[in-house]
């Protein structure tokens, strides 16, 4: 991988979002803001957890900081790097996972991954190895020469893992990356996004709404509700800062609820997240 840093508090961030903002629309159909002055800070190494209800600006924060949307106000840097200034930089260092299929079912598993690595420009002479290494790492070896339309939902999952990891990337970037996947499909892809986190200190940002996914995965997780941060910190610690129910202590669920609830918005998300929610369920289905 591209780094290999301890995930220590002191160390410099892998990400940096700084007032960032960040609206759609225009003023005759009127201006939506998805993103409203976020301040965040990634620690390489570290698995940051990004929760939060429908339309809360979760997935416009990652699209800004993979380069995919432009900056309007406020900055992103990874490694140091301007996302604005250094786009290009940036890209080599971020593998991302859509919410949206980013597979081509026509190709086997191997072009498919072979098709990113040409993408990200990497030497004729160390594809076939690199392409080889990651199809191992997600464990696709053996179905590397079935057509991906093949492919069950959960090989389907980590042949796009396979394809955001051939470029090596410090910072892996996964959006929704289990869901519609049975649990066994899903533990599987942890599986792999733990392992690579452990052995290359590769740092990862996720959505999910899968609570129990979180609290597994993510050091720290970022609750936002309308674009802002409502909470930030281990699960234990939000956890530890609201009351629980009937005498039980909070769960991540309890937490998020807590957050949604005093956020509460019913103009969020509408028929945009509803199409997107549905799309990205049936996906793999
Ligand atoms: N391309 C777009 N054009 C117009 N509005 C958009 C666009 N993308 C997002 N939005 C709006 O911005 C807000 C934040 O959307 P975003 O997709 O970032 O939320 P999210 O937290 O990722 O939601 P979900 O959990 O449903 O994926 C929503 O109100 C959404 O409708």
């Amino acid at each position: 991988m591209n780094t290999d840093m301890a995930s220590s508090p002191g160390a410099a961030p892998a990400v940096e979002i700084d007032h960032l903002s960040h609206a759609f629309g225009n003023r005759r159909h009127g201006r939506h803001t998805a993103v409203d002055d976020l301040t965040l800070s990634v620690r390489p190494g570290e698995c940051l957890g990004l929760l939060g209800p429908n339309g809360a600006g979760k997935t416009t924060t990652i699209r800004l900081v993979n380069t995919l949307l432009p900056i309007q106000q406020g900055r992103i840097r990874i490694h140091g790097l301007d996302v604005t200034h250094h786009a290009m930089k940036v890209r080599r260092l971020i593998g991302y996972v859509p919410q949206q299929l980013s597979i081509e079912g026509a190709l086997t598993g191997r072009e498919n991954v072979e098709w990113f690595a040409r993408l990200f420009d990497i030497p004729r002479s160390q594809r076939a190895a690199r392409v080889e290494s990651v199809l191992e790492m997600v464990d696709l070896t053996d179905a590397a020469e079935r057509l991906a339309s093949t492919f069950s939902g959960g090989m389907v999952r980590r042949l796009e893992l396979a394809q955001a990891l051939v470029n090596r990337p410090a910072v892996l970037v996964l959006d929704e990356p289990t869901v519609g996947l049975d649990p066994v499909a899903r533990d599987s892809v942890w599986e792999r996004v733990h392992q690579m986190q452990i052995e290359h200190g590769m740092t990862v940002i996720i959505t999910t709404h899968y609570m129990d996914e979180a609290e597994a995965m993510c050091d720290r997780v970022a609750m936002m509700t309308h674009g802002r941060l409502a909470a930030l910190g281990a699960p234990e610690e939000l956890r530890a800062a609201i009351p629980g129910r009937d005498g039980d202590p909070a769960t991540l669920e309890d937490v998020f609820r807590h957050y949604a609830r005093s956020g509460l918005n019913e103009d969020q998300g509408g028929i945009r997240n509803v199409r997107a929610g549905r799309r990205t369920a049936s996906r793999v289905g």
